[in-house]
């Protein structure tokens, strides 16, 4: 299976090395391009793939694409329809489009892309990177059985790969794609509070990573349930119940509530803003 990823970058990354790693991919079957040559070597030497950039070469996407069965879009999504207009004259009829973009739909991919291209949505997160991503799949219409299973393995061995309807797919962003970025800032925020109370900042951050890879574990147990696990760490009349009760008090349900609908709304405002 030969793979091409168009904008070589955070996410895609997460999902080269997670599929290299996983041995879904060869690393000579993959070519991948960047904007930039300055990012186009550092993702060479990065994840020993051939990487060409359109600084170099302006037709690099098209050369990139010539053999490739599976072309994974890692552009921003802004720059999709663009970058789908240009390169649809050179993609192979059977080659699947997979795109990772937010609030890009595939009805705006079909309308720059020749007629009949066969399209993927997903909607990954970057823990894809370390083998524990989660990722929600949407094939387009006219998607063969084997295609599908084809970009399935791609992210497979790296993480939760969940098939969903594509108008399912705001609600991935805000459970999964985006959601990284809430733990990620809940361990900033411990840590810099544990520095306040007197540890040094080093320990802080330190212990708050940890823990938070702790509870991830066993979060990941057969059977295990985060409020079953929340109930055992709070003693009763302990100090974890006053903390949780701080929480909630302080309006943490309705915040997280809010945060995830707002990263959803953006989803549906940037298919209007970025449809074709
Ligand atoms: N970062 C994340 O956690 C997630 C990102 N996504 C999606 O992934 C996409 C990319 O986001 P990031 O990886 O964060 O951005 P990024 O900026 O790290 O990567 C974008 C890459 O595209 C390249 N690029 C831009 N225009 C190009 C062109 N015309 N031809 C070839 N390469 C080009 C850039 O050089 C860069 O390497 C977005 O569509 C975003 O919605 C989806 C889920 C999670
Ligand atoms: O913030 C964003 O728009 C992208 C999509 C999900 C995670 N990062």
């Amino acid at each position: 299976m030969k793979l091409t990823i168009l904008g070589l970058g955070t996410m895609t990354g997460a999902i080269l090395a997670g599929a290299l790693e996983a041995g879904a991919v060869r690393a000579e079957d993959v070519t991948a391009t960047t904007r930039s040559a300055a990012s186009a070597e550092k993702a060479a030497s990065q994840h020993g793939v051939t990487v060409t950039s359109q600084e170099r070469d302006e037709r690099a996407n098209h050369a990139a694409v010539a053999e490739a069965d599976i072309v994974l879009v890692g552009v921003k999504p802004k720059d999709m329809v663009a970058t789908l207009t240009d390169l649809a004259p050179s993609l192979r009829p059977e080659a699947v489009v997979v795109s990772v973009a937010a609030g890009v739909t595939s009805a705006t991919m079909a309308a720059v892309l020749p007629a009949g291209q066969p399209i993927v949505r997903t909607m990954p997160n970057t823990p894809l990177t370390v083998g524990s991503g989660v990722v929600g799949m949407a094939p387009g219409p006219g998607v063969t059985e084997e295609q599908t299973t084809a970009v399935r393995a791609l992210f497979e061995g790296s993480g939760l790969v969940v098939p969903v309807a594509e108008e399912q797919l705001s609600a991935v962003v805000a459970t999964a794609g985006s959601a990284p970025a809430y733990v990620f800032l809940l361990a900033e925020l411990i840590a810099a509070h544990g520095a306040e109370m007197g540890l040094d900042a080093a320990s802080a951050e330190a212990m708050a990573a940890a823990t938070v890879k702790g509870a991830g574990i066993m979060l990941q147990q057969e059977g295990a349930r985060a409020e079953a696990l929340r109930k055992a760490v709070m003693s009763p009349n302990g100090t974890t119940e006053k903390a949780v009760e701080a929480f909630l008090d302080g309006g943490m349900g309705d915040l997280v509530n809010r945060a995830m609908d707002a990263a959803a709304q953006r989803d549906k405002e940037m298919a209007e803003e970025f449809g074709a």
